[in-house]
């Protein structure tokens, strides 16, 4: 609970891992010997303010879920493993669905962001209840380009204006509620769910996170989440600079 506030999380679990070119769904790879998906769960399991945690996993995965993740590794706030869809918007929808009917503020998670800090998850939950959403980023360190079809480039959005959109976002339930319908009444699809909110008019602070808070995706991001968890520390200017604190 925060401030009265009763606190769901929607994870996200229900991908294809295309890009990860694996056989197996990438949230059940181990990284230091503990399944991405374990490990994304236990943050928000040990982040006090959460009440409930639906895990959205593909239909034929389950039962897997349930055995080899939620109940290997003891985890309590589970409330519900719902079957996921299509896109990464039905999967949150379907997870919407199952919202616990005390649910006051229901932030989104992907499966395949392990990293995400307790710190951050807090910022988000206290963002939701101040400003109705929010949503987890950091500014982006290069230039962007906006590239046509033909490989020419468009234009060059002014760097200091971009941020990459994380997860988890945040939101009041009734907000995130509208948006998901107006999109579906639309047959709107986006790739994150505040695009939902901003459509409807409601405005979504960015939030800042931290960088090493990285999906999964490619196989070269799983060598840099094992470094990250090394927990591998490194120092200039007298300050010591944790790769990932836990
Ligand atoms: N139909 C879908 C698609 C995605 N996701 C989840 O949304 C998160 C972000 O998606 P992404 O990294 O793109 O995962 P995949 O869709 O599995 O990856 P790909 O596009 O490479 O297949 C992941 O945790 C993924 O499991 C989901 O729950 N349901
Ligand atoms: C929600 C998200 O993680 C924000 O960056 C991202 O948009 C998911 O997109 P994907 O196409 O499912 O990778």
């Amino acid at each position: 609970m925060y401030e009265n506030h009763f606190v769901s999380v929607i994870i996200a679990a229900a991908g294809m891992s295309h890009r990860m070119g694996s056989k197996i769904n990438k949230q059940f790879i181990n990284l230091k010997n503990k399944p991405i998906l374990a490990h994304t769960i236990e943050k928000f399991e040990r982040c006090r303010f959460v009440d409930e945690i639906i895990v959205v996993a593909r239909e034929e995965e389950i039962e897997y879920c349930k055995k080899e993740i939620i109940k290997k590794y003891k985890f309590n706030k589970i409330s519900k493993v719902v079957r996921g869809g299509k896109e990464r918007q039905d999967s949150v929808y379907n997870g919407i669905l199952a919202l616990d009917e005390k649910a006051g503020i229901v932030l989104s998670h992907d499966g395949a962001r392990p990293f995400i800090k307790i710190k951050d998850i807090v910022s988000g939950i206290k963002g939701a209840a101040k400003y109705g959403a929010c949503v987890i980023g950091v500014p982006v360190k290069d230039t962007i380009k906006v590239v046509a079809d033909d490989n020419n480039i468009e234009n060059t959005p002014k760097r200091s204006l971009l941020w990459i959109a994380q997860t988890p976002q945040c939101f009041k339930k009734e907000i995130i509620l509208e948006g998901y319908k107006k999109a579906i009444s639309d047959d709107y699809l986006a790739t994150d769910d505040s695009a939902l909110v901003e459509r409807i008019g409601v405005e979504v602070k960015m939030i800042m996170g931290s960088y090493d808070n990285i999906k999964i995706t490619t196989p070269e991001d799983l060598a840099v989440g094992e470094l990250f968890l090394e927990n591998k520390s490194i120092i200039f200017d007298n300050r010591k600079f944790i790769l990932q604190s836990r």
